[in-house]
């Protein structure tokens, strides 16, 4: 699914207000009923006290369509105008007429501190104040209004977007601390950045049908990667082939006290679907690899303790770097001599990383589009540290660009960074923040780039392959009993998974 901008959205409103012949007022009544069903479809009229606070904006409108659907079905609501301003927009003014009709208990008036209601902590409180017009902080009495909501601690449903969050810079000042967010149309691209995640709380897309040969033709190159999308790249295996057509990958790192990373890595490649799988570790990972994983052949080093060395004769379709490898001066001169042997992609991970980081001369030694998996902290290393989410992505768009490669940038959203395309995983969950989750990752997508998925297709189904094998395992034994090993184990039943309707992702339900 696209990502797009407010401003993105408020063309596609307004071209298929001009072209689809909807009125204005009749795409916020189906916006606001559609929010309304899915506070219905919860709180099956449930008598909890229902606080909604609209601005005098279309967003206000918005929720003044839902109190209206809300009322007449019988809930227990109040209305509240946030007058920070004296203008009202049209849409606004309509539906404020048609709460008259329908009771007697018209919006409470909030212009200065004193009006505010109280808002006890079993409240539900529905913030429509304001939307993407948001085009200035928050400031003064409503600036306090926010905190006041923000404090109450009530379950908050943001209408659109959280009031304060703006779609496309770093928030300044007061936000809405959304529980849940129900946004139209589109996803919005700070509902996934990690500074500003949690004011959206979780969040779902309605379709208020707005335009979709409109919206298709919108130049956004950042997409939204759930269960819809990944299924499409999967390339299904063949009755007639043999393993020689599953690749024959080399996974390379691991030292004293960290071979299990590679261990990791390997595993989860075979559960990938490698037809091969070869390990070149230090010597002191032989009889570890051997009696773990029969299913891998390895290769060491001279070293007992490090690589010092790198096997050019080797000739793996794909070549996985770094997992446990630590950055020896002697693992880097190991590392520059596979990178000048190397004319295909290759995935580099970890130490790799941190190698590169360490010599950035080696950077220009990178075959076109090599994957590389950083977490944060190896990130801030390779691109130098940022102010906020959007120069971080305009940092790692630019190094993307420069060297030919394609970043995963790991976290709880997942980001897969090639030149201007940015895809945003959302399978996964906490659990899977534990030990050697990243080495899984690495062996599941140098896996794919085995079996001839182009490197940029091999991250995004591997990163959402990943992250299903963890919801897998989540669904099986909770969150705290993640283990990487067992995602690993666990990747042919997120291949399987991945194929059935109704699967969970997200680890949020
Ligand atoms: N047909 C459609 O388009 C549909 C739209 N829909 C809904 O409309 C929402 C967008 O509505 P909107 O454009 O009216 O803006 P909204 O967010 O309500 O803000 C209102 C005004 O506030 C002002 N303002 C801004 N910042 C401020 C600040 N810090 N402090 C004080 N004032 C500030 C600014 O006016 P200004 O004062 O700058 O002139 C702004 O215009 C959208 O999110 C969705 O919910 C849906 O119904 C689907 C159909
Ligand atoms: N809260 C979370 N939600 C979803 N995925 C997560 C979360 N925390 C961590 N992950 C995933 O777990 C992996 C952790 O990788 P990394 O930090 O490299 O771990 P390690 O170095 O231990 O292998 C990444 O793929 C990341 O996306
Ligand atoms: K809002």
């Amino acid at each position: 699914m696209k990502i797009l901008s407010g401003k993105q959205i408020s063309e596609a409103d307004k071209y298929t207000i001009e072209h689809d012949g909807i009125t204005s007022e009749e795409l916020m009544e189906r916006a606001g009923t559609l929010v309304f069903k899915q506070i219905h479809q919860r709180l099956q009229g449930a008598p909890i006290p229902i606080k909604i606070f609209c601005g005098i904006g279309n967003n206000g409108g918005d929720g003044l369509v839902i109190g209206r659907h809300l009322i007449q079905h019988g809930y227990d609501v109040k209305l509240y105008t946030v007058a920070y301003s004296d203008k009202r927009s049209e849409d606004f003014l309509k539906n404020y007429e048609k709460i008259k009709d329908i009771t007697n208990d018209w919006p409470g008036l909030i212009k200065e501190v004193d009006d505010f209601p109280e808002i006890s902590v079993g409240d539900f409180v529905i913030d429509a104040i304001f939307g993407v017009g948001l085009n200035r902080p928050i400031e003064s009495w409503v600036a306090k209004l926010v905190t006041h909501i923000n404090d109450s601690g009530a379950f908050t449903l943001a209408v659109d977007i959280p009031s304060g969050l703006f779609d496309d810079q770093p928030p300044q000042g007061s936000v809405i601390q959304a529980n849940y967010t129900l946004t139209f149309g589109a996803p919005k691209l700070v509902f996934y950045l990690p500074d500003t995640m949690d004011y959206a709380g979780e969040v779902q897309v309605l379709d208020i049908g707005l335009n979709k040969r409109f919206i298709a033709g919108i130049d956004s190159r950042t997409y939204l990667i759930g269960k819809q999308e990944a299924p499409a790249l999967y390339q299904p295996r063949n009755k007639n082939s043999h393993k020689g057509d599953y690749g024959n990958i080399l996974i390379a790192g691991g030292s004293y006290g960290k071979i299990g990373s590679v261990l990791l890595s390997a595993t989860a490649a075979m559960h990938t679907g490698s037809g091969l799988c070869t390990l070149y570790v230090p010597k002191c990972g032989y009889e570890i690899i051997q009696s773990s994983l029969p299913e891998a052949m390895v290769l060491t080093d001279e070293n007992e303790q490090k690589l010092s060395d790198f096997p050019i004769d080797f000739e793996a379709d794909t070549i996985g770097f770094g997992m446990g490898a630590g950055t020896e001066n002697e693992s880097i001169t190991a590392f520059e001599k596979l990178l000048q042997n190397q004319k295909k992609p290759i995935l580099v991970d970890a130490d790799g990383l941190n190698m590169l980081s360490k010599k950035p001369e080696l950077l220009k030694l990178l075959p076109e589009n090599s994957v590389l998996t950083p977490h944060p902290g190896e990130l801030k290393r390779l691109i130098g540290e940022w102010e906020n989410d959007f120069e971080k992505l305009e940092k790692a768009r630019n190094f993307s660009k420069k060297f030919n490669v394609i970043l995963v940038i790991k976290g709880a959203y997942t980001f897969i960074l090639q030149n201007e395309e940015l895809f945003i995983n959302t399978s996964g969950n906490p659990g899977m923040a534990t030990a050697g989750s990243g080495d899984v990752l690495s062996g599941v997508i140098t896996s794919l780039m085995g079996q001839n998925y182009q490197p940029v297709a091999a991250s995004i189904l591997g990163v959402f392959i990943h992250g299903l094998s963890g919801d897998l395992v989540a669904s099986a034994q909770g969150y705290e009993g993640v283990t990487s090993g067992e995602m690993a184990r666990n990747m042919g039943k997120a291949f399987q998974y991945l194929f059935q309707k109704e699967i969970k992702t997200g680890g949020k339900e």
